[in-house]
């Protein structure tokens, strides 16, 4: 199958090179030598190189179908399996429709791909055989250009991805407030639905930033890529005539770029940007084992987090199994040693993907305990801890981690900055990836400030706060889709606090949990979990605010005295 695509594709390709020789040879030795007739018959060739490509071009889309169609065959085997299993018909529609999805934008890879490596070889060929040194022109411009698109292509993929998912999040939320929309007026909650549409349009409008952002890159790469070629062939054609290259070989060499190179690679950043981003998104969507379909993508965390002691996991007839919960903690006692005092006792949780939790409570009372049982650090006495539906286990366990703890006193060793930030990963961070994450969570002035990601990092020249900063950039950077913030913000400043939180609540599929210690911080969850002793309650910020005496304890107290920023 490769092997006719590549003959195809060399039948196709073969007229990039004829029409620029041609053109060459039509003007050298045929128009300019007054040979009006070899021109003519030069022109003819090219001619009949453009109806052969042609026929060239309808069989590789032949082949590419074919080649696609057995990609497709097997991911609808494996969604139709997987609905079979859950038997939930209406995951399996969305599915097979991000199959075809999924097919499209795979063959549009292929084919973008593939063009841009037949067109740029047949082209090199052609402008070698003119003259080698045009080369020398042509080709350093077209590897910068190519190096600079691959260098920004994985972040696109990521940022394209968190647009996506923003996106969704939002029409999601919209979907569910817009019906109703009385009850909302009728039960005083404008405010707090404002808030959580205001939120979810403030991602996505921080995300497709992000995105265009990105979207300079490309252009940069296609100016310096397909266009800066033709300028200097420009530039340098009085030297290039002087060093016997003939008029027509310019000529020719101008439509090997204008004509051959430049939309190639055109297509090749436009397709592979949006295509290749797509199908990042849609593969990852079917091959986790989640039922995932564009409504489903980000759950509103509000919609299934259920508090303390009032789990309801079984299934109405009708309704869609529920996905593993990013966290669930059941009947979870944990003591300090055997005859402690537990900390905490027969307590239950649960915990949606997407979820954003705020843990609140007086100091002694459990909150770090929580987290570190939640991150697998330590083991309760009764009780199951299970993330994604998966026993949590210690950090250095050989597997992908589920969770990361940022604990308040941050971790910088003496290293680079880009070490530092990649600590949690297992290998080098693209330096794209690095910087779109410290964008996101808020880094970047001390970025630029110690020099960039090369830049050694004295841990005893930071202050707190901007330890913190390259903690929490380096939690964000990791892959584990569960972020704990353990009072990891309490020397940021407000502001910066809020975007980091945003930046994680933000994170595709990403779950959150912060032991907040502003009531900012609180008020950004979509749920709050007041730790009292035996006394927990969960609830939103104006449900605690009537249901329970020690919240509003404390958010009278955080109101009153904001907290201390130490540096
Ligand atoms: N390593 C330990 N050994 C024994 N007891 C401990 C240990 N760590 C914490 N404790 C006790 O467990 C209880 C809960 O502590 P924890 O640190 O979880 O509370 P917290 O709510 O996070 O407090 P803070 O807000 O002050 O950080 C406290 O009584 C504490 O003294």
């Amino acid at each position: 199958m490769l092997v006719r695509l590549g003959a195809w594709s060399v039948l196709e390709a073969g007229q990039t090179f004829v029409v620029g020789y041609a053109l060459a040879r039509a003007l050298d030795t045929g128009f300019l030598a007054g040979n009006a007739r070899t021109g003519l018959l030069w022109l003819g060739a090219a001619g009949l190189a453009v109806c052969a490509a042609a026929y060239g071009t309808g069989r590789v889309y032949g082949v590419v179908a074919a080649l696609v169609e057995p990609v497709r065959d097997r991911l609808v085997r494996a969604v139709v399996a997987r609905g079979v299993r859950e038997a939930d018909a209406g995951a399996l529609s969305g599915l097979t429709q991000q199959v075809e999805i999924a097919r499209d934008t795979l063959a549009g890879v292929v084919m973008v791909t593939r063009s841009f490596l037949f067109t740029a070889v047949g082209a090199l060929i052609g402008l070698c055989s003119l003259a080698p040194l045009l080369l020398a022109v042509v080709v350093p411009p077209l590897l910068a250009g190519v190096a600079l698109f691959a260098a920004t292509l994985r972040a696109l993929a990521r940022r394209q991805e968190a647009f996506l998912a923003a996106d969704e999040a939002l029409a999601q939320e919209l979907g569910a407030v817009v019906p109703a929309l009385r009850d909302v007026t009728a039960s005083g909650a404008e405010e707090r639905v404002a808030d959580t549409v205001g939120e979810r349009i403030e991602a996505e409008l921080r995300t497709a930033r992000a995105l265009a952002r990105l979207g300079t890159a490309r252009v940069a790469a296609l100016a310096v890529g397909g266009e800066l070629p033709a300028v200097l062939l420009l530039v340098t054609a009085p030297w290039l005539l002087r060093h016997g290259v003939t008029p027509g070989a310019l000529v020719g060499a101008l439509a090997y770029v204008t004509q051959s190179l430049l939309p190639a690679l055109n297509n090749l950043v436009h397709g592979l940007g949006t295509s290749g981003s797509r199908l990042t998104v849609v593969l990852r969507r079917l091959t986790v084992r989640r039922p995932e379909g564009p409504e489903t993508a980000t759950p509103l965390p509000s919609a299934s987090e259920v508090p303390s002691g009032a789990r309801t996991t079984e299934r109405e007839p009708g309704r869609r199994p529920q996905p593993s919960p990013a966290l669930s903690l059941a009947g979870v006692t944990f003591a300090y040693g055997p005859a402690g005092e537990p900390v905490l006792d027969d307590f239950d949780l649960t915990l949606p993907e997407g979820g954003h939790l705020a843990v609140v409570g007086p100091s002694g009372i459990g909150k770090s305990t929580l987290t570190g049982l939640v991150a697998g650090l330590l083991t309760p006495v009764r009780g199951s801890v299970r993330s994604y539906g998966r026993p949590v286990r210690p950090p250095e366990a050989a597997a992908p981690r589920a969770t990361v703890l940022i604990p308040q006193e941050a971790y910088v060793h003496t290293g680079t900055l880009a070490e530092n930030l990649a600590l949690l990963r297992d290998r080098p961070v693209p330096e794209g990836e690095l910087l779109a994450a410290a964008d996101a969570v808020g880094l970047t002035p001390l970025l630029e400030k110690l020099g960039g990601p090369g830049a050694t990092v004295a841990p005893a020249e930071l202050s707190a706060g901007e330890r913190q900063l390259i903690a929490l950039t380096r939690a964000y950077l990791c892959t584990a889709p569960l972020a704990l913030l353990d009072e990891a913000t309490c020397h940021l400043d407000p502001q910066a606090e809020a975007r980091a939180e945003r930046a994680f609540a933000a994170r595709p599929g990403g779950t959150l949990i912060v032991v907040a210690h502003r009531i900012s911080s609180a008020r950004r969850a979509a749920r709050i979990l007041v730790m009292d002793g035996a006394r927990t309650t969960c609830g939103t910020h104006a449900e605690l605010l009537r249901a329970s005496a020690l919240y509003r304890d404390l958010a009278g107290a955080w109101t009153a005295r904001p907290a201390p920023v130490p540096r």
